[in-house]
């Protein structure tokens, strides 16, 4: 991947930006703001950050290109905001008194996807304040209560702001109404601003001066720097974001990770202004990166605490946990030959993305391949857009599944990622995963949305209406049956008007089962599922019909069933043929018949041998990358 620092590579102390003079000495905590942006997807949080650093003069506006803080390709193309990124912002704020003060803003620029929510959870703590920012046409979406409610967790002033004032159909009463039910104060005092006019965005600075309290912390203290984002930069190896809680952290001394204990020779630290700036060290409040040296994400990780190798502290900061994959999908090359190729890429994504995890794993049906964990859908989709367009490979992937725990009768345990994986034997309870959904969608769609969570084995937990005319559901749901289309089918449920965010939430207790397809009674290992033993059937059913049609008819009769352990529960078959490629080959002339069974042969090499049967490849593919997922899904 690119490197997030525009300059990375480029000698940093020469950096012509006059920031950079700025930073010979550390900034007093109390002229010191750290705030985030937290907004639903799309609501404009990247167009505002944009004309924030505009406004400050730290981009002038010739250098400005839309979105600067998003740096990556896939983040541009898909417009959203995958990695966070921190800019260190000058702001001076006339006193009552006539006299000018200049102030440190820190901006923390979260992701904000369900799948990063950790992250998420890591750049708030790293702030006193948070602008929560409402697009003035759409209202408050589940993402907007979903961040806001880490927010508060995490005891951050709010300043609620509505954004895209510009637009024709932004109606700003009715959703600062609405967001003043939420946050409770006036519907006047919500700032009304437009990142793409700029209207509104100076009145905002000098509120997040204002209102976000300054960082306290304890200068004299051991140092305790919080780490709230790492990424890998080709050029100078991993680049570790953090937030000083107490004491300092300065150039050349030796830092200590304490989630590891491991110890690092301290080669640079900064500010990024909006490029990176050496500075003499980072104090109290203060927000910045340092380089050690390190080749791998792992060994700087989001949430953990650095301090000094001497004289270190003995208290973490806490707060850390160990990135855990929730969702785990095969990844296969199309052509096996692309198989080492898939395992450089991966390794080489690995050192920028502390939350991947695989395994090699081999199938009959797709050959070698990995078995990925992925934190959720999202990461999963980036992941293989990521090795497809950076490392050229095409890749099928597998259904995905949840993280099963099984308990046996003789009481043995285990995790089963992987339907291949399912024990034999007797099976005394499976635990799955669940979720905590929130849901926000207009009034008239709430019969349907009702109707769409139960038939996913949804439980209903409340309503609440945040208007007349708009209501939020919530429901905890199993994880394995929002992971495949549930986001799709709500959308078009309600005609693109519902959002959803859903929260890990422990797991619980379910009948559920291991449906085999087999093809003349050998199992197909791409096709077995893991399903609730009501939606069994419906899935045995599908499957077998769609490869009774995606199968070429083979010189005997081939029947597909579906079975749940030994009790076959679908069945189709395939009828007997002979294709006789010599039919209209008349006459004794030898060399032209064996020409055409030659043909026939090279033909034959894509065919993948299951038992007795031929099948081509792309009858695997069709049928796991349709609609093949499992639980009789009404679509
Ligand atoms: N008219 C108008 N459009 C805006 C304004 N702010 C943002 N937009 C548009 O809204 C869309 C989304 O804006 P982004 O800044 O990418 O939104 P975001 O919240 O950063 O999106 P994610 O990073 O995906 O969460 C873009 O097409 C912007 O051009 C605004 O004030 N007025």
């Amino acid at each position: 991947m690119g490197c997030p620092c525009p300059s990375a590579g480029k000698d940093l102390v020469t950096s012509s930006n006059p920031a950079a003079r700025a930073h010979r000495t550390f900034t007093p905590p109390e002229l010191i703001r750290n705030f985030c942006i937290i907004a639903h997807i799309d609501h404009g949080k990247s167009t505002l950050a944009d004309r924030m650093l505009q406004l400050t003069g730290v981009v002038d506006g010739r250098a400005m290109r839309a979105q600067y803080l998003d740096r990556m390709d896939i983040e541009r193309e898909r417009g959203i905001t995958i990695k966070s990124q921190n800019v260190r912002l000058p702001w001076a704020v006339t006193q009552p008194d006539g006299s000018v003060k200049e102030h440190v803003l820190h901006l923390i620029d979260t992701p904000g996807h369900v799948d990063f929510t950790y992250e998420v959870s890591r750049s708030l703590a790293a702030c006193e304040g948070a602008v929560l920012l409402v697009d003035a046409a759409q209202g408050i979406e589940a993402q907007t209560l979903a961040n806001l409610y880490l927010a508060l967790e995490n005891n951050l002033t709010v300043i609620p702001v509505l954004n895209k004032i510009d637009l024709p159909s932004a109606q700003p009463e009715r959703y600062a109404e609405e967001i003043a039910h939420i946050i409770g104060g006036n519907p006047e005092d919500v700032l009304r601003v437009s990142g793409k006019t700029g209207a509104g965005v100076k009145e905002l600075l000098d509120k997040v001066v204002a209102e976000i309290p300054a960082p306290v912390g304890d200068p004299d203290g051991p140092a305790r720097a919080m780490i709230f984002d790492s990424v890998y930069d080709i050029y100078r190896g991993v680049i570790t974001y953090i937030r000083v809680i107490d004491g300092k952290i300065t150039p050349r001394e030796r830092i200590q990770m304490m989630s590891t204990r491991a110890t690092h020779e301290l080669l640079e630290v900064g500010v990024i202004s909006p490029d990176p700036v050496p500075t003499v060290g980072l104090g109290v409040g203060e927000v910045g990166y340092l380089i050690t040296g390190v080749k791998d994400v792992r060994q700087s990780k989001v949430g953990d605490t650095v301090t000094s190798a001497l004289r270190g502290a003995t208290e973490s900061l806490g707060g850390y946990r160990d990135p855990r994959p929730m969702v785990y999908s095969g990844l296969f090359p199309l052509d096996g030959s692309d198989y080492p190729l898939l395992r450089d890429a991966l390794d080489k994504l690995r050192l920028n993305d502390a939350a991947l995890t695989y395994e090699p794993e081999s199938s009959t049906a797709l050959g070698f391949g990995y078995r990925c964990g992925y934190l959720g859908l999202l990461h999963l989709e980036i992941t293989r857009d990521r090795l497809e367009r950076e490392f050229g490979l095409d890749l099928i992937s597998t259904a995905p599944t949840v993280v099963y725990t099984v308990t046996m009768e003789d009481r043995s345990v285990h995790s089963v990622t992987n339907p291949s994986d399912w024990p034999e034997g007797k099976i005394s309870d499976v635990h799955e995963p669940v979720v905590k959904c929130t849901i926000i969608t207009p009034t008239d769609y709430i019969g349907p949305v009702m109707e769409l969570c139960q038939s996913r084995r949804g439980v209903m937990g409340g309503m609440d209406y945040l208007s007349e005319t708009r209501v939020e559901l919530r429901y905890t749901m199993p994880l394995a049956e929002i992971i495949f289309d549930f986001f799709d089918s709500l959308k078009s449920r309600t005609r693109g008007y519902a959002s959803l965010d859903y929260d890990e939430s422990g797991t619980q207790a379910s009948d559920l089962v291991k449906v085999d397809i087999l093809l003349q009674g050998e199992p197909v290992d791409a096709f077995s599922a893991i399903v609730h033993r009501d939606f069994a059937y419906s899935y045995g059913l599908s499957m077998t019909a769609k490869l009774r049609e995606l199968i070429p008819r083979q010189q005997f009769e081939v029947p597909i069933q579906a079975a749940v352990g030994s009790r076959v529960i679908a069945r189709e078959t395939i009828r007997a043929m002979r294709k006789d490629v010599l039919a209209k080959c008349y006459g004794g002339d030898i060399t032209r018949k064996r020409k055409l069974l030659e043909k026939q042969k090279e033909g034959k090499k894509r065919m993948k041998m299951v038992g007795r049967v031929e099948v081509p490849q792309e009858a695997f593919i069709a049928a796991l990358s349709t609609d093949a997922a499992p639980a009789g899904k009404a679509k």
